[in-house]
């Protein structure tokens, strides 16, 4: 199945699929985690700051999909963090690997089998805002879904209500309360410079955006612009799970035709690697202080 899966054909990787992988997984496991932590390009370091971890590669679990993309490890880590209970994923799959919506956010529908309340979604992102700079972190308050628009989610297929409702509100996605969290806690810890608040754009990848793309997100609002994130969220909040997002601008996106700044992929895990200190800085802090 492939991200351009027809309407029809996209009941696969139900409750029954979500179930096996979170029985396959706990009992493998004595740790029963609350938050769930998605590493974007380049910032799976974050794994570090587990301890007492059991790993498991994507490869080995049931209904997962291998990932393909240099800088996501493609690994499950259970580990504790704050003195708490968290699984992370270090890296993620994206559709223009080649598969459905679905399949992508499949991961999140298990969190919520383990027990996931809190999602962490991280993710490199291109600035369409001109006032932001590489280096910058973004917590994400709302998000464009370019590719759900045109009927691509993982939503789409008949609902099954022990998941969620059939039609999930979106105007909250990203928790008023996580946000207001996170922002505080990036004030605390100095970050206040290079932090900041907007508006993530999601489309399919795995081309860049053109020249006349990424003007056009610039006038739809969208702060940055990234090939992820979105599908997760959708899932996660259509059962339950409180969101926080968090993007790190890796690279400005091009808006002149005549410029000789061409984005690329090496260029986004370098960056990843740089902030990854202060990434981890806020992730653990913001852990610390979740009350479930
Ligand atoms: O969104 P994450 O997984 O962080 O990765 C971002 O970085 C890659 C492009 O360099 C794309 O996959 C884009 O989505
Ligand atoms: N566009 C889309 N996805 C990205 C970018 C970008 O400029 N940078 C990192 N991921």
């Amino acid at each position: 199945m492939n991200g351009f899966t027809t309407l029809s054909a996209s009941n696969v990787l139900g409750y029954e699929d979500a179930k096996s992988t979170a029985e396959f997984l706990l009992s493998r496991t004595d740790h029963r985690p609350t938050i769930g932590v998605i590493c974007g390009s380049g910032l799976g370091g974050m794994v570090k700051l587990l301890t007492d971890t059991d790993s498991f590669e994507f490869r080995d679990i049931p209904n997962f999909a291998t990932s393909t993309v240099v800088g996501h490890a493609g690994k499950l880590v259970f580990g504790s963090l704050q003195d708490k209970s968290v699984v992370l994923m270090q890296g993620r799959v994206h559709m223009y690997e080649g598969h459905s919506a679905r399949k992508v956010a499949f991961p999140v529908r298990v969190f919520k089998l383990l027990g996931v309340k809190t999602l962490i979604v991280t993710n490199a992102a291109g600035a369409i805002n001109r006032t932001y700079n590489v280096g910058d972190l973004m917590v994400i308050c709302d998000h464009i879904n370019l590719v759900g628009l045109a009927g691509l989610n993982p939503l789409v297929g008949v609902n099954d209500s022990r998941f969620g409702t059939r039609f999930p509100p979106m105007s909250t996605a990203y928790d008023k309360g996580l946000r207001s969290l996170g922002l505080k806690l990036a004030s605390e810890l100095g970050m206040k410079e290079f932090v900041r608040e907007g508006v993530y754009s999601f489309q399919s990848g795995p081309m860049f955006e053109t020249v006349g793309e990424c003007r056009l997100l610039n006038v739809l609002g969208a702060d940055v612009t990234g090939m992820s994130t979105v599908p997760e969220v959708l899932v996660a909040r259509h059962c339950g799970i409180r969101v926080f997002g968090v993007s790190l601008v890796t690279n400005r996106c091009v808006m002149e035709l005549d410029s000789d700044e061409v984005p690329n992929h090496e260029e986004v895990l370098m960056m990843g690697e740089k902030r990854s200190a202060d990434m981890q800085r806020l992730i653990s802090e913001f852990v610390g202080k979740i009350v479930d």
